[in-house]
């Protein structure tokens, strides 16, 4: 391993590897811009407030540990644990290509350094390319793919992370060129999910969902890794995009790994039922639902925090949180609501983790309201929601009422706040940290939950009992007669139930 010896300084002080960049600066070509020293400037204030944390503490401790030795003792086993988490620590360069906006391929370039961080790697640099589209080939155009071979030399690297989806053959022929691991965003947040996934569900979910990225890339995916003999991934050749059932399971053929998928869907159905339980009670009791959704690391669970006192791990990372927590809240004047964190968004999320998410993600589509919280600090606000708005519009929600909070107002100065208010003028400003808003973020969630002041009079016919049924689950029945043509009810409902149930009668 000749290395090691850079490896192992590099693992522990990552500032040095910085200082080693910023040398090695004559070497780039002008038309390639690179920001890795500001890398993870897109998390800001590292902050953890540990008066948040308390019963989650040791699991926050568990993520930490588990995020850089994962598989210790089946892989390696004559190497100590320093030894190995050296080995397996991924130092990591970064490739993205734009055509016209620099300032966003630059945003999206620093989420991925962040995402990258998040999966246990060290980012050591950043390279963007202006070109009208990415090579088809090659992603970088013939000459940067070159240059950024040498730069991976130079630094390093043991590891590529393009900006993108990369094709399956893209991603073998930059493999081919650039001799180390070359992977995509979708692999990095594949990856993440799997390492923070701790729910049964959340666990079938994530390995269907990697599942599925890795069947078309199944051809290739070691191949053009052993060839490298003596190249830079380290012994285990694993790590960021292989983990999870990359690793194994990868040598089952595709009809064992169609089983697989099969199984795990017919697993994931199998938890709905539990869920609507929960959701049916939830109705029976008329608890109206809150859900919290936004960006990933825009303060979700904090905010759920400062609502609840619900302890809920906070932690400036991105996906910290994969499985929805309910807690139960109430407004001002005293009405119960129940308020569910979600898993957070992020640009460009996998379709995959889309789909496999589905039914957790229709949880926020079922829901009475949603609190859609982003990040007043963040560079790209206008982004952010707007990604958001995709996904829940992707899960049928988009009519549901919607209020906008800004989070992070402790960071945000009156000349920004004016900017943020010209995105969305009704937003309400508020810091999970200070408590500046709450109170205010309180009362408009009062205003908009379902009143039960909706007033029916249904002549339901004799034989829609069906009818009958659900008016007296869902609804106040307050008198009931028998007429000649059917049954009489009148009732109290709120306008989303009032509105099932004149469906159901076709009215
Ligand atoms: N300055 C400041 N930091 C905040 C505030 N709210 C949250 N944070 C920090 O932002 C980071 C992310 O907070 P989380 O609550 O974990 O965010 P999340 O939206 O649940 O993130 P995921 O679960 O990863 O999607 C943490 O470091 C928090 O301490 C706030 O009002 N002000
Ligand atoms: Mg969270």
């Amino acid at each position: 391993m000749t290395e090691s010896q850079t490896t192992d300084s590099r693992a522990t002080e990552p500032d040095r590897a910085i200082g080693r960049i910023l040398a090695a600066e004559e070497a780039r070509a002008a038309t390639v811009s690179r920001f890795g020293d500001r890398r993870a400037e897109a998390l800001h204030d590292d902050e953890t407030s540990t008066a948040d944390l308390d019963g989650e503490q040791l699991d926050r401790e568990e993520r930490a540990a588990l995020r850089r030795v994962p598989g210790l003792s089946t892989e390696l086993d004559d190497v100590t644990e320093v030894e190995y988490r050296q080995l397996r620590l991924e130092n990591v360069v970064l490739i993205g290509v734009y055509n016209r906006d620099a300032d966003e391929a630059e945003n999206s370039l620093r989420e991925l350094a962040a995402l990258a961080e998040t999966a246990g790697a060290v980012v050591l640099d950043g390279l963007l390319q202006r070109r009208p589209h990415p090579d088809p080939s090659t992603y970088f155009g013939r000459g940067k793919v070159q240059e950024l071979a040498d730069i991976v030399t130079a630094l390093g690297a043991d590891t590529v992370i393009a900006d993108t989806e990369l094709a399956p053959s893209q991603r073998r022929a930059l493999e081919d060129q650039v001799k180390v691991k070359v992977i995509d965003r979708t692999a990095v947040i594949l990856d993440i999910f799997s390492q923070h996934a701790k729910s049964r569900e959340g666990k079938a979910q994530v390995e269907l969902a990697q599942l599925e990225y890795l069947l078309p890339r199944l051809r290739g995916w070691g191949e053009s890794m052993s060839r490298q003999a003596g190249g830079q991934v380290g012994s285990g050749g694993a790590g960021m995009g292989s983990r999870g059932p990359g690793e194994t399971k990868i040598e089952l053929d595709r009809r064992r790994i169609h089983d697989r998928m099969a199984k795990l869907r017919r697993q994931i159905k199998g938890f709905a039922p539990a869920r609507e339980a929960k959701r049916a009670n939830r109705d029976r009791f008329e608890v109206p639902s809150v859900a919290i959704a936004g960006y990933t690391n825009a303060g979700k669970s904090s905010l759920l925090n400062r609502l609840t006192q619900a302890g809920v791990l906070v932690q400036n990372q991105l996906f910290a949180t994969l499985d929805p927590t309910v807690r139960r809240s109430s407004t001002p004047d005293g009405r119960e609501f129940t308020l569910a964190d979600t898993v957070g968004f992020v640009r460009s999320l996998p379709t995959q983790l889309v789909e496999a998410f589905r039914s957790t993600l229709e949880e926020v589509g079922s829901s009475d309201v949603i609190v859609h919280v982003v990040d007043g600090a963040h560079p790209d606000p206008g982004a952010q929601l707007a990604t958001v708005r995709d996904v829940i519009g992707e899960v049928g929600a988009r009519d549901l009422p919607e209020i906008v909070v800004f989070n992070k107002a402790d960071l945000v100065d009156d000349d920004r706040r004016l900017v943020l208010r010209g995105l969305e003028p009704d937003a309400i400003f508020v810091s999970a940290r200070t408590g500046e808003g709450i109170d205010e973020l309180r009362e408009r969630i009062a205003e908009r939950l379902p009143q039960w002041d909706v007033e029916l009079d249904l002549l339901v016919p004799y034989d829609r009992g069906d009818v009958v049924a659900l008016a007296h689950q869902k609804a106040r029945v307050l008198e009931t007669e028998y007429e000649e043509d059917g049954t009489r009810i009148k009732l109290l409902a709120t306008d989303r139930i009032a509105r099932m149930i004149r469906s159901a009668l076709g009215s």
